[in-house]
């Protein structure tokens, strides 16, 4: 290198200046003056051992440096609104991935299932007083007067004409499967605050702060609380340690004993009348399990995998869930999964998370384009996510993070078009395009991606998939794609620091 610097560019300057024999690294290297030939032999040993061991030391460091670089761990967070899949999409990936940690949980998930089917129960409960109240309003006729106004007596209303007439078997009921609200209410104290929706403009009474780092509240701690409680021994001082065993007992009883009542009030014709002419797709919503009472209310029952995935319980603020892979290509590996609660009160708390992520998969549900937020009625829920799509591209501090979108609940989708539901009467741009799920799918996500290509600081990748994280084989595949692509960029990244 020095020769040819020195033939093609250096100047006669630089050897007065620089020459050999004057550079004093040169001098210093030089053999000593007058070296006998056993002198330079010895010199020369010497050197290459130092050579050697220094060729060991650059080895011994770069071998740190690639464990180090395997040891660190995968940093991901997942993001979208309330109900978008977040949180299942968590439990696609301890399933796919960290099997031993599923399995050991499989029967705590038994509560949050049962606790899911007593709400489906109740909720019907509440619209058939909500409907007893006001039946006028619902069929579109304020004037009309209805000769019956409280579920006690009977309640009547008029569609096309035909008036719908509840009986004294629907009384019964209603008073026999009563008894259920306080289960929901206890289950709810075990269960923690993720246990209570927000509906409306209601918030829990007692909301707790959902802007801490790290809000123990989610499917985690609810699990941690239902573990202390169910090891503890029950003891004079403590009396509520050992609630748990008697709630269990309590549900099992209360299950078999409501069975029947249970399955008539789902099928009863009248019923099922009073809630379409509400428009109540109770079926749609989240942790839906009146279809699976027979199986799911038996002392033998254990929650298979399906029914977990489909259970509901809401995150509220962030929940950090750390994971050492035993599958995939990432095997040995600690991932850590950043759950947050997706409604509006807990997004201040995603910031501080941005920072240090390797990947987001952002969950936007596409079935909800006719659909409002729960926590905010007067917001259209797809819009929200546009919103937020839009939000989460354009953040500086992400712009070199991999955003990965699953165009989630294809199967909600899917259903609710072929129920006659048009996309058109609620997205105007959508025009006369098909009404069928492939057609409206690909709409959708046209519209992520130029969302995305429009607001991002630099330009970046869109990488999408169409999902219904129910669907756990379907899932996986995707999480085996999306693994490879998030540890591509993790290793890069890694490699830069
Ligand atoms: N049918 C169907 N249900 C889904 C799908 N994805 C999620 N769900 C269900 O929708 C409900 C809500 O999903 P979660 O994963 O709890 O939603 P989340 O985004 O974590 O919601 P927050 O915790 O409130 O932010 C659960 O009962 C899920 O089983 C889907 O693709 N298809
Ligand atoms: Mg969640």
């Amino acid at each position: 290198m020095v020769a040819s610097l020195t033939s093609s560019r250096l100047t006669p300057m630089f050897f007065t200046r620089y020459g050999h024999d004057d550079d004093p690294l040169t001098r210093a290297l030089a053999p000593p003056p007058g070296e006998t030939p056993a002198q330079r032999a010895d010199r020369e040993a010497l050197e290459l051992a130092s050579q050697r061991r220094s060729d060991e030391i650059d080895d011994e460091l770069r071998r740190e440096k690639e464990t180090e670089r395997k040891k660190k761990p995968v940093k991901l967070l997942l993001l979208g609104q309330s109900e978008s899949g977040k949180t299942a999409t968590l439990k696609n990936f301890q399933l796919k991935f960290a099997g031993n940690e599923w399995r050991a949980e499989r029967d705590l998930w038994r509560f949050v299932i049962v606790f899911n089917l007593i709400r489906n129960v109740t909720d019907i409960l509440d619209e058939m007083a909500a409907y007893a109240a006001r039946p006028a309003l619902l069929d579109g006729s304020s004037s009309e007067s209805d000769d019956a106004s409280t579920l006690d007596s009977f309640f009547t209303t008029r569609r096309s004409g035909s008036p719908i007439r509840f009986k004294d078997r629907h009384r019964l009921l209603r008073t026999r499967l009563s008894p259920l609200r306080q289960i929901q209410k206890e289950l709810e104290g075990a269960l923690g605050n993720a246990a209570i929706e927000v509906n409306g403009d209601s918030q829990p009474s007692h909301k707790p702060n959902e802007f801490s780092i790290i809000a123990s509240h989610g499917w985690k701690s609810a699990f941690d609380k239902l573990k202390t409680l169910r090891t503890q021994p029950v003891t004079e001082s403590q009396p509520s340690m050992g609630r748990l065993k008697g709630l269990e007992e309590d549900i099992l009883e209360a299950l078999e004993d409501y069975l029947e009542d249970i399955v008539s009030l789902w099928n009863d014709p009248v019923v099922r009348e009073m809630l379409a002419r509400r428009r109540t797709h109770i079926e749609d919503t989240p942790g839906f399990f009146l279809d699976d009472v027979r199986r799911i209310a038996r002392r033998a029952y254990v929650p298979t995998d399906d029914d977990i995935l489909r259970s509901r319980l809401r995150t509220l603020g962030v929940q950090e869930h750390r994971f050492v892979f035993q599958e995939g290509l990432t095997k040995g590996r600690e991932w850590r999964l950043y759950d947050v609660g997706g409604a509006h009160s807990s997004r201040a708390a995603w910031y501080p998370y941005f920072d240090d992520v390797d990947a987001i998969i952002f969950l936007a549900p596409i079935s909800c384009f006719d659909e409002k937020l729960s926590e905010d009625r007067r917001v259209n829920r797809l819009e929200d996510s546009y919103y937020l799509w839009k939000t989460i591209c354009e953040c500086e501090l992400l712009k070199y993070t991999q955003i990965i979108l699953f165009l989630n609940k294809c199967d909600i989708l899917e259903a609710k078009l072929e129920r006659g539901v048009r996309v058109q009467d609620y997205v105007s741009s959508y025009g006369d395009r098909a009404n069928n799920v492939a057609t409206a799918s690909k709409y959708f996500q046209h519209h992520f991606k130029e969302l995305m290509k429009n607001n991002s600081p630099s330009p970046r990748t869109f990488y999408s998939h169409f999902t219904s994280v129910v669907q756990k084989d379907e899932t996986a595949k995707t999480l085996a794609v999306v693994e490879e692509s998030i540890l591509r960029d993790h290793l890069r990244r890694a490699d830069l620091m």
